[in-house]
């Protein structure tokens, strides 16, 4: 009997100005527990499909036969559809999860390329899959991947492409489409999230931006996005510097559509008006508001969720630290 854990924790993506790029991984963890009875690994796999893996050298095999006595124990305390990542977390759990069971050997270089087919952006994803504090990239695809047919270019890939029963192949993923790179985090700064009761799909929020942008906006936000990792990763926190480098002018504004209160709660508290606070953003396409601070937790979310409440919206809130580890697969 072999029995593993994979443990993958939620995101806070954008951080203010970073949107598409920046992200933080957070000490909230979709955990998959999984046992797999070896003896019984003969049957052929049942999908009507063989799935390709490359190993370090690059050739690729068939694989024709998985365990088919594989459990799949999943504990899942990330709030779906709140702009915590639920969904990045389930994509990346779910390809550790193939590449364990499948013993293909991918590194998780290139399993953000497989993430990255199903959740196009790369920043929730990178800091599910590496943890820590992180900024990402796409490489533009080159033509000939972009007119491949089976990969999906829509924002997030509306349905499988096929099934079980339709010989359905999961495409595979151009090379080094996505990068990251960790910044520094210093230790003083934790995460309050907090979170309202209502869904905001991702895919609604996306909706919602506008195709074109000023150049004042797109300029306001590469100011700020150049100085976020500085201004996150110094030590002593400078509240003054994380404030000014926390303010976005690409997705927030638009957003405020769908988040009752939103414009007032991220305009009600600064670092003068309120100790202990350093920035303060929407969490990924929201709805959850990610208040930085030192200390007086929960002073800070006391007063977002009265904000909220005079919305007649409910929260909860959670103390958050950045986990740096990313997803880890560890024997059980
Ligand atoms: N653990 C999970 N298992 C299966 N589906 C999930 C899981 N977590 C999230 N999802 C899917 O992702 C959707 C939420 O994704 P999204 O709208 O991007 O919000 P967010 O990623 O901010 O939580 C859920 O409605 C659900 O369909
Ligand atoms: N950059 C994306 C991030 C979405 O994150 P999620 O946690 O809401 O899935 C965006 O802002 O749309």
């Amino acid at each position: 009997m072999d029995s593993f854990l994979i443990r993958t924790p939620c995101s806070s993506a954008n951080i203010g100005p970073g949107f598409d790029v920046i992200g933080l991984a957070l000490s909230l963890y979709l955990e998959l527990r999984v046992t797999i009875d070896s003896s019984k690994t003969s049957s052929p796999l049942p999908l009507n499909c063989a799935i390709t893996y490359e190993d370090q050298s690059k050739s690729t095999e068939e694989i024709t036969r998985i365990p088919v006595e594989t459990k799949v124990h999943i504990v899942n305390p990330i709030p779906l559809g709140r702009g915590l990542g639920s969904s990045g977390t389930a994509v990346v759990a779910g390809v550790m999860l193939g590449n364990a069971v499948g013993k293909l050997g991918l590194s998780k270089d290139r399993l953000l390329d497989y993430c990255l087919m199903i959740e196009r952006h790369p920043d929730n994803v990178a800091a599910s899959l590496f943890g820590g504090f992180v900024g990402t990239y796409l490489n533009e695809l080159k033509p000939e991947d972009v007119a491949r047919k089976e990969i999906p270019l829509s924002e997030v890939l509306p349905s499988p492409a096929g099934g079980i029963d339709t010989g359905f192949q999961p495409p595979e993923p151009p090379l080094g489409i996505g990068h990251y790179r960790k910044f520094n985090w210093a230790p003083e700064i934790k995460a309050i999230a907090i979170i309202p009761d209502f869904v905001v799909p991702t895919a609604n929020a996306r909706n919602v931006l506008p195709n074109e942008y000023s150049r004042a906006d797109v300029v306001f936000n590469l100011q700020r996005a150049a100085l976020l990792p500085a201004a996150l990763g110094s030590s002593p926190p400078d509240p003054d510097m994380i404030f000014l480098a926390m303010q976005d002018k690409v997705h927030q504004p638009y957003r405020k559509t769908l988040i009752p209160g939103l414009a007032e709660i991220l305009q009600s508290m600064t670092p003068a008006t309120q100790p202990g606070l350093l920035g303060i953003c929407l969490s990924g396409a929201g709805p959850t508001i990610l208040a930085l601070a030192t200390d007086r937790f929960t002073e800070i979310a006391d007063r977002i969720i009265a904000r909220f409440a005079s919305n007649n919206i409910t929260c909860q809130w959670k103390l958050l630290e950045p986990a740096q580890e990313g997803t880890t697969v560890t024997q059980d």
